[in-house]
């Protein structure tokens, strides 16, 4: 597995892979877990090659402490990425993706400070930009993004619709620890009495679930939720947004197709997020 820090060295990397053929692109703030794993296998299955970027943003964190104590665990990463088989890792220093004088930014400006984005406040600005960048320097033929953050993956299909980027995008089903928690990096994060609440969202998404194909409307769907998160005292709700599948606007009223649940929370100074699509 080939180790590229500068753009340079990336790109010669994917030159010499597009010998065999395509080329797919995993990429991630590191701390890897089975989730990220679950993307790696996705694309090994449709690509001869796959590269993975690692590289904790800096733009995307609102809050310089959600930054600073991001998880990384960069040797433990190149192992099992080395173990999927992944051929090549970028790992750019901050200065590589953000030299002296950048000052361009790529935005979804409707998108980027609705819902999630509200709570995180130019949040998906610097996703946007950070993953333009890294779509531009890997030149991947497809990418692949988790369901769970998932107004990110509508976030990234806009953009590269709009920019016309020719890189496929993919989505994958949310990889879930067995009492029901999402994975997510931050999870380590979580105290053990945080931790052992978390669960608590994945069963108001399933409530919320159980009320739509029971017949129930999008507002009594959203009040499963705040029931079962108002009963959990140390989850502090965020967020809670229901959108059409087909559009991302919000869904109202009797459902007749997809709708997305999404929701974030805190436990702590920890926020997660977890989402559900439910077809009425
Ligand atoms: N549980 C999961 N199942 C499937 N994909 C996931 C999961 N968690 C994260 N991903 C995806 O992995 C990619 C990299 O995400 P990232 O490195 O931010 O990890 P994360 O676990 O989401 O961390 P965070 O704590 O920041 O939410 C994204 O496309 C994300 O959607
Ligand atoms: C897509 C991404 C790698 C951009 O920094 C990040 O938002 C993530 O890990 O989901
Ligand atoms: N998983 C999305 C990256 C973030 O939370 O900043």
């Amino acid at each position: 597995m080939l180790i590229c820090k500068t753009v340079a060295e990336v790109r010669a990397a994917v030159a010499d892979l597009r010998r065999a053929g395509s080329v797919g692109l995993v990429t991630t703030m590191g701390a890897l877990h089975a989730g990220h794993m679950a993307l790696v296998a996705a694309a090994r299955a449709d690509h001869p090659s796959v590269v993975a970027t690692i590289f904790v943003n800096p733009t995307q964190f609102g809050n310089p402490a959600d930054l600073e104590t991001y998880p990384r665990t960069e040797e433990a990463d190149l192992a099992m990425l080395r173990a999927a088989g992944v051929a090549a890792v970028f790992m750019p220093d901050a200065g590589v993706m953000y030299p002296p004088g950048d000052q361009t930014v790529v935005e979804t400006v409707g998108l980027a400070q609705a819902y999630h984005g509200a709570v995180r406040p130019g949040h998906f600005r610097g996703v946007a930009t950070v993953v333009t960048k890294l779509f531009n320097i890997v030149g991947a033929d497809a990418a692949y993004f988790g369901e769970k953050d998932y107004q990110q993956l509508a976030v990234i299909r806009r953009m590269v619709a709009d920019l016309f980027i020719p890189t496929a995008i993919h989505g994958v089903p949310t990889v879930r620890e067995a009492d029901g928690l999402a994975m997510s990096s931050r999870n380590v994060r979580l105290t053990p009495g945080d931790r052992a609440a978390a669960p608590v969202l994945h069963r108001a998404l399933r409530a919320a679930e159980d009320t739509v194909r029971h017949g129930g409307t999008v507002e009594e769907a959203a009040q499963a939720i705040h029931d079962i998160l108002s009963d959990e005292p140390r989850a502090t709700l965020t967020g809670l947004d229901i959108v059409n599948v087909a559009d991302f606007t919000a869904a109202t009223g009797d459902p007749t197709a997809p709708i997305g649940i999404m929701i974030s929370a805190r436990f702590g100074e920890v926020l997660l997020i977890d989402q559900k699509e439910v077809t009425p």
